[in-house]
């Protein structure tokens, strides 16, 4: 486990990175689920970000090339959206852009699965998903699935997660109870974050639209961006449950804490350590 100063460490660089997400107000494309759209879109502003829900095909060749990075959720999959996601990856990836995989529900289906293991090529700098989904995409199969939902803790996932990020180059972030991080050799665990944040849709989408923003700002340390992101969600939670009654008053809260979090709240509150 980590010792305070690397704590404390941790909490000066996730500073760091919502200080410059809030300057560079970083232009976020998301090509994302009917379910997350509105969540993802206030996390992002409220974060410091400025959201787009630009997915048709026609669009990408004039518009990713303004983002600052891609985001890509198969959360409500068709076979009509798929192309215009790997076009999107693709012109990211030809301009040096970050882009961010979220596998929602990857286990749910052969098609879905398919459909994530093709983006995989594509070289996603991040994928996050819930411990059921790093398990399937990264063992390729449908296994146990409770469709959006983990069946699994994220702690289950870490071997997964390790593979995966080894296979294919990728940063793998699992959400749960502890969010971890690895980049196939490195593994640390992000503890901020409360229950009740999983009775609430999208939420994991919207923290994965988070990490593209704070990898946006940093392209060269994803790793660290990757854990922050996690963290200050996480700890916008922490301070929005103390105001809320339930999911629909935490859903407000954790928007608000989120975006009215200072210097001190982050140094003293983020915890992330260590586990390799
Ligand atoms: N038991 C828990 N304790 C604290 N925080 C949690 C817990 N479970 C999840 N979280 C937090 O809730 C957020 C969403 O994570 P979750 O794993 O539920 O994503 P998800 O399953 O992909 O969600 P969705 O598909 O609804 O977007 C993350 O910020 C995560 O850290
Ligand atoms: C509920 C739900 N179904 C497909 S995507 C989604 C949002 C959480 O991933
Ligand atoms: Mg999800």
């Amino acid at each position: 486990m980590a010792d305070q100063e690397d704590t404390n460490t941790w909490g000066s660089t996730s500073w760091t990175r919502l200080s410059s997400l809030r300057q560079q107000s970083p232009l976020i494309q998301c090509i994302t689920n009917l379910v997350s759209m509105d969540i993802m879109a206030n996390t992002l502003l409220a974060a410091g970000a400025s959201p787009a829900m630009v997915h048709s095909i026609l669009e990408i060749p004039e518009f990713t090339p303004h983002t600052q990075a891609v985001v890509i959720n198969v959360g409500t999959l068709t076979p009509d959206w798929l192309p215009a996601m790997k076009a999107a990856a693709a012109v990211a990836n030809q301009l040096g852009k970050p882009w961010v995989l979220d596998p929602a529900a990857v286990g749910a289906s052969g098609f879905r699965l398919k459909a994530c293991l093709e983006l995989i090529e594509l070289k996603p700098t991040v994928v996050r998903g819930n411990g059921s989904e790093i398990i399937a995409l990264s063992m390729a199969s449908l296994g146990s699935t409770k469709g959006a939902d983990s069946l699994h803790e994220s702690s289950d996932a870490v071997e997964a997660a390790k593979s995966l990020a080894k296979s294919s180059g990728s940063i793998v972030a699992i959400s749960g109870s502890v969010d971890f991080v690895t980049d196939g050799q490195r593994v640390i665990g992000a503890h901020n974050g409360v229950p009740m944040l999983q009775k609430i849709t999208a939420t994991g989408c919207a923290v994965t639209a988070l990490i593209a923003a704070f990898v946006a700002t940093d392209q060269t340390h994803a790793f660290e961006a990757t854990a922050s992101a996690l963290s200050v969600f996480g700890l916008a939670g922490e301070i929005g449950m103390g105001l809320a009654k339930g999911p629909a008053s935490l859903r407000m809260h954790l928007i608000d804490s989120l975006h009215g979090l200072d210097q001190e709240t982050v140094l003293q509150r983020v915890k992330i350590t260590s586990f390799s």
